[in-house]
């Protein structure tokens, strides 16, 4: 058995979504990008690619991993780049996009060897957290003034507009993509490609995949662009979890149980949207509070029904912690960091990272 606590990664989930994106791609002819924002851990990147068209960053760090262990196409996008960091971004891309013309025009010598875009807002999305919405008043995610792009066209070929989070709803997309149309439609007709950026969660087991690919290819065929996506949570939701042991067992109003883990450092974006952790089945008559091992008060992954009672030593998975976890993971308390486990599609388990002291006293100097 392997030691908790650790992430786990089953490839016959993971293989689910890759396959749902392998049809899309191959139904609207769009180009399917991983956002290694979202998701970043290289081992399963082999079996990845078969799937997907490459990666898609938003640092110097990203690309670089991207280039070096995905390959493929390697997008460039950040909010903004630094002088010290362009030359060796612009090395491991096929093309940059920039996040404004401030940064286009800034960096027009050093990119002028590659492809290059803009990203554009349309002052629309479907996010429900203002946290994470890019259309937020105010926001400096993209440019969204036509006059503004228009005298800057000739040295760009195509856009990105990330506007969808966590958007399952086909009508939505399609309503907003609209909008987008109604909006850029002048400059779209003007660009290459255009690449729809990441937050639609069509690897859902109920979304209309066809219709989806409809859409993407009559936008595609309208302005005669070649389409990207840059799925991130889509492309390993529910692929993985993190499993951990009861350490402790407590009473104070509640049952609590404490894990050889923490929300705080393990599964942060959690605790960020203030959204409780998942398991599976979640019924019977034994409830628990499962919390973490830290020191921090709220460090706490939710309150989950149990078939039997829980005891010192069970273990518990927490179940869809690849996006936006295992690349937040921390030191916080100095807890031990998960190891990092594949089960092959054989059904055979294999660690293919661990940490250990010597990773927590690098980490810092
Ligand atoms: C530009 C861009 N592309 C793609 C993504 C990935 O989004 P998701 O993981 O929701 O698919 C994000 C999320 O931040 C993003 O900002
Ligand atoms: N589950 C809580 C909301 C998570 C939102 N994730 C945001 C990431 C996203 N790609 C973005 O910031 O656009």
């Amino acid at each position: 058995m392997i030691q908790t606590p650790y992430y786990l990664i089953d490839k016959s989930k993971l293989l689910q979504n890759m396959e749902k994106i392998a049809t899309l791609r191959e139904l609207s002819g769009a180009k399917a990008l991983l956002a290694l924002k979202c998701f970043a851990t290289w081992s399963v990147f082999d079996f990845m690619r078969d799937y997907m068209d490459g990666t898609t960053s938003s640092s110097l760090n990203e690309v670089r991993l991207g280039h070096e262990r995905f390959g493929k196409e390697t997008h460039a996008y950040s909010v903004a780049y630094a002088d010290y960091e362009i030359d060796e971004v612009v090395s491991h891309a096929d093309k940059i996009i920039f996040n404004s013309i401030g940064q286009l025009n800034r960096f027009e010598k050093q990119s002028s060897g590659i492809i290059r875009g803009l990203r554009l807002n349309p002052g629309v999305s479907s996010s429900s957290f203002d946290l994470a919405d890019p259309a937020r008043p105010f926001s400096r995610l993209g440019e969204w003034d036509l006059k503004k792009v228009e005298p800057v066209m000739d040295l760009i070929s195509g856009f990105m507009i990330h506007n969808n989070c966590e958007n399952g709803d086909f009508d939505l997309f399609d309503r907003m993509l609209g909008e987008i149309e109604q909006k850029f439609g002048p400059l779209l007709k003007k660009a290459a490609w255009v690449s729809l950026g990441g937050g639609i969660h069509f690897t859902g087991d109920d979304y209309p995949l066809e219709k989806f690919a409809e859409r993407l290819k009559r936008f595609s065929g309208e302005y005669g662009v070649q389409v990207y996506l840059e799925p991130g949570e889509a492309s390993i939701t529910k692929s993985t979890t993190l499993e951990v042991t009861v350490l402790d067992k407590l009473y104070n109003g509640k049952d609590l149980v404490v894990v050889d883990s923490s929300i705080e450092a393990h599964l942060l974006d959690l605790l960020i949207y203030r959204e409780s952790a998942k398991v599976h089945p979640n019924q019977g008559p034994h409830r628990y509070q499962v919390c973490g091992k830290s020191c921090l008060a709220g460090d706490i992954f939710g309150e989950f029904n149990f078939e039997n009672e829980l005891n010192i030593g069970d273990r518990i998975s927490l179940q869809d912690t690849a996006g936006y976890t295992m690349v937040k993971k921390n030191w916080f308390n100095g807890v031990k960091m998960p190891a990092i486990a594949i089960r092959e599609l054989d059904g055979s388990l294999r660690t293919v990272r661990e940490f250990d002291y010597t990773d927590y006293e690098q980490s810092l100097s």
